[in-house]
């Protein structure tokens, strides 16, 4: 087990927001991550005081405090990014510091450098000018396109390659000079409290990557307790009004329950490949997932009860790419993506979140997620393919997706 001696004084840190240290820490070109969790009103900061996140494997019961970010094709096993957790602040709701976690030292000549930058960094910088930006509906040139492979896999569907396959697709807008990312964490952090809430900056790619992710992939706390869950299934969650729709007046069709059970019994699949029986099943539910309606099974372990310390691991690398975002049977079905999807999924639908800060990792689909790089924001979007799937409504749930993210942070663009 790793033991840093950790700084835990705020003094130097007192009176800064998460904006200012999180411009301090793109001006010096430090990689950092801002984060929620689902149900709280606690945003972290962890800003990494080196030039790059350095690459590892992610065994999770060895890693120091960090923030992992993996991309969704690991080739077999290829590193993950990790961001080492040098400083971790927490913030409260009014955005006053909580808790400061600094494994450097307050005399360290970066942590000096970090704070005054941030102290420079006036929150009065804040462009007053809104730039309103009107989302443009209707077809584009990767419609059609995408229409066709989603044809493509239902006929290989019904030649029996696979059973499911989950196609993506980007959307790409400008953005402008003005535009503040961690204003934009806020409005979505509020905006979807039952979602992780994130937002990374990898100084060498030259990107960022701002999400809402419903669906966690691995998780355990430091009082040994694993979750996994199985999400898939898409419904509008209001109607035209804009009201939502109470939960239990949703319904599911076939093809969702059919969908969403390949994507439990995946997971049922890799417990079984490790022989582990000791496992509890809830549901599935229909749970909300920003404008979206999904349906959610949890599944959870007590590892300290099977003296199971490394299950998160494991599981990690049995489950990425689960069937939610890749398909079923893993192997033809990720065949198939690498040949016909047509682009780089980069890090949509790999993983990301906090590895041991404070003894528990979260980690979750880098799903609803948007790239910030070069002035182009790129949203990305999938849907389950089964042989029931009509190529117009899987576009269509393509663009509520994507809705996810563009209705609450279109204005900040
Ligand atoms: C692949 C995505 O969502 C997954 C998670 C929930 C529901 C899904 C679906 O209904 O297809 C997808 O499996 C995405 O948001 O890009």
């Amino acid at each position: 087990m790793f033991s840093v001696q950790t700084d835990t004084r705020l003094s130097l840190f007192e009176g800064l927001q998460p904006n200012e240290l999180w411009k301090a820490s793109k001006e010096l070109g430090f990689p950092a991550a801002l984060w929620k969790l689902p149900f709280s009103n606690e945003v972290k900061l962890l800003i990494s005081l080196r030039e790059g996140a350095r690459k590892c494997q992610p065994e999770l019961d060895k890693l120091s405090p960090g923030f992992l970010m993996a991309a969704f094709d690991r080739n077999g096993g290829d590193d993950v990014l990790f961001l080492e957790g040098d400083i971790i602040l927490s913030f409260a709701e009014d955005l006053s510091i909580r808790q400061v976690e600094n494994a450097l030292g307050e005399e360290h000549p970066d942590v000096q450098k970090l704070v005054s930058l941030a102290e420079s960094v006036s929150a009065d910088t804040v462009s007053k000018t809104p730039v309103h930006y009107t989302v443009p509906g209707g077809a584009s040139g990767s419609r059609e396109r995408y229409e066709r492979i989603v044809a493509l896999a239902v006929a290989a569907i019904k030649q029996n390659h696979f059973k499911k396959v989950v196609l993506s697709r980007t959307k790409d807008l400008p953005y402008s000079d003005h535009f503040q990312p961690a204003r934009a964490f806020y409005k979505l952090a509020k905006a979807y409290p039952h979602a992780f809430v994130s937002l990374v900056s990898l100084p060498e790619q030259n990107e960022m990557w701002l999400g809402a992710s419903p669906e966690a992939l691995v998780q355990q706390t430091s009082d040994g307790i694993f979750r996994t869950m199985s999400l898939a299934g898409t419904q509008k969650a209001r109607n035209d009004a804009g009201d939502l729709i109470p939960r239990f007046d949703i319904r599911w069709g076939e093809k969702e329950i059919g969908e969403q059970a390949l994507v439990s019994r995946y997971i049922v699949e890799c417990f079984k490949k490790i022989r582990l029986r000791e496992y509890t099943e809830t549901g599935p539910r229909t749970t909300l997932a920003g404008n979206l309606y999904h349906l959610r099974t949890d599944f959870e372990v007590d590892t300290r009860a099977l003296n199971f310390p490394e299950l998160a691991s494991v599981m990690l690398s049995l489950l990425h790419p689960t069937s939610a975002i890749c398909g079923v049977p893993k192997a033809p079905s990720l065949d198939f993506l690498r040949k016909v999807e047509g682009y780089d999924r980069s890090f949509y639908s790999g993983f990301l979140g906090p590895a041991q800060v404070s003894g528990d990792t979260h980690l979750f689909v880098n799903l609803r997620t948007v790239r910030f790089k070069d002035g182009v924001a790129t949203f990305f979007a999938g849907a389950g393919i089964t042989e029931d799937s009509v190529p117009e409504r899987e576009w269509e749930e393509t663009e509520l997706k994507c809705e996810t993210l563009l209705k609450v942070i279109a204005t900040e663009l």
